[in-house]
């Protein structure tokens, strides 16, 4: 369940207190401990104890060595089963600390209190917990919901604007795979900046949670979710290998314009449609430079994609702007154009 919070914090108040938790752990990480906790814990009435486990900041920590000194640390304080976690971040935090909420003693309770734009709107939402392995992305997880989620939008004003503009490439995917008018409306948005996002939010969580709830496990629909994921992730991997990590929706920004010329080089999408969805992405996005990036790095990436079955790469494509079909292959010849198209946008 989505919550959107007053400003007293009530209704997680109530949640609080209408639960028999043992003891409340706060997952943070520099950023959101100082941003964020002073919030939550200025609002939050309860009468457990809490322990605060702050980790750094940015995707390099989302592996097992953090998952494990978690662990670790639970152990040392004697969490039990009836702890809560409660994850105060962005979607570093919430895929990690539900990865380590729902492995430890196989399984304690955590809610997820998003802080980015990008939490808010994809990855709190959902129960797709997990962390990178080597610098392969989400490759070790679980499909576990929250208990809650709540959702406290002012917690944006404190956010860069490279992160909210991330954020922001998860809500055009959205209306791109399941709602024109939301895309349409997102593309009127000339000043990215919290005003001009907040009132959309509600529509990217309502499109996110609707995908989620008709296909948990990912077994058919959910994979439209992973549109611009499939280029985007390899993308994002190759980056985080060489010690140059981006940032999550620059990568998705960019696997849209390559998944939507896909799209059309594989007679799915039209040629003016595509031509919309590339020219606004531009519009937000800078080009980012994959020129030193080989295509066989990039295909070893592909064929490890979580939706391949066979060894054959499955993608997520559009048919038109606000429908997306999943489970297609492309031929190579078609892949490999659609990573040359990219490259050359950066002289075009
Ligand atoms: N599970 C899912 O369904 C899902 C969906 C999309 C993305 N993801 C994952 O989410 C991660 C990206 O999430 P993200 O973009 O939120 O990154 P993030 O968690 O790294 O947060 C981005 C940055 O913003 C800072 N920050 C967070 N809240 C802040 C605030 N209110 N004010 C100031 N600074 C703040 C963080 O400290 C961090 O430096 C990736 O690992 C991606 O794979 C998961
Ligand atoms: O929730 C989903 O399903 C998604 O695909 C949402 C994506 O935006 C998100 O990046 C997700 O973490 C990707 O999952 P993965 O299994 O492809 O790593
Ligand atoms: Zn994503």
């Amino acid at each position: 369940m989505i919550t959107i919070l007053n400003d007293n914090f009530s209704q997680l108040n109530e949640f609080l207190h209408e639960n028999t938790f043992s003891k409340i752990f706060i997952l943070v990480d520099e950023n959101t401990h100082e941003y964020c906790l002073p919030v939550l814990l200025g609002n939050m009435e309860t009468d457990l104890g809490f322990e605060i486990l702050e980790i750094e900041a940015g995707e390099e920590m989302k592996n097992i060595q953090t998952a494990n000194q978690l662990w670790e640390i639970l152990t040392e304080m004697q969490a039990d089963r009836k702890a809560l976690v409660i994850n105060l971040g962005g979607g570093v935090i919430t895929d990690m600390g539900g990865f380590v909420a729902s492995t430890y003693k196989r399984g304690v309770q955590f809610i997820n209190i998003p802080t980015t734009l990008l939490s808010m709107c994809d990855a709190s939402i959902g129960g797709k917990t997990g962390i990178d392995l080597m610098h392969f992305k989400n490759m070790v997880g679980t499909f576990t919901f929250p208990e809650q989620i709540f959702v406290y939008p002012k917690f944006l004003e404190t956010l860069p604007f490279k992160e909210l503009r991330s954020g922001f490439a998860e809500m055009l995917k959205h209306g791109l795979i399941a709602d024109r008018s939301h895309w349409e409306n997102l593309i009127r948005i000339n000043k990215l900046d919290i005003e001009s996002v907040i009132p959309h939010i509600q529509t990217s969580m309502n499109i996110k949670q609707d995908v989620v709830e008709q296909d948990f496990h990912e077994k058919n629909i959910r994979k439209t979710l992973n549109f611009a994921h499939t280029i985007g992730h390899a993308i994002e991997s190759l980056c985080l290998g060489q010690g140059n990590p981006i940032l999550h929706g620059e990568a998705v920004a960019a696997g849209m314009i390559c998944e939507a010329h896909l799209s059309y080089l594989e007679g799915l999408l039209s040629e003016e449609e595509e031509n919309i969805i590339i020219e606004n992405v531009q519009k937000y996005y800078p080009y980012l430079d994959i020129s030193d990036f080989k295509d066989e790095d990039i295909f070893a990436l592909l064929l490890n994609d979580k939706k391949n079955v066979d060894s054959k790469i499955n993608f997520s494509l559009l048919s038109e702007i606000g429908a997306c079909i999943f489970d297609h292959q492309c031929s190579q010849n078609n892949i490999q154009e659609s990573l040359n198209f990219y490259r050359k946008l950066n002289n075009a």
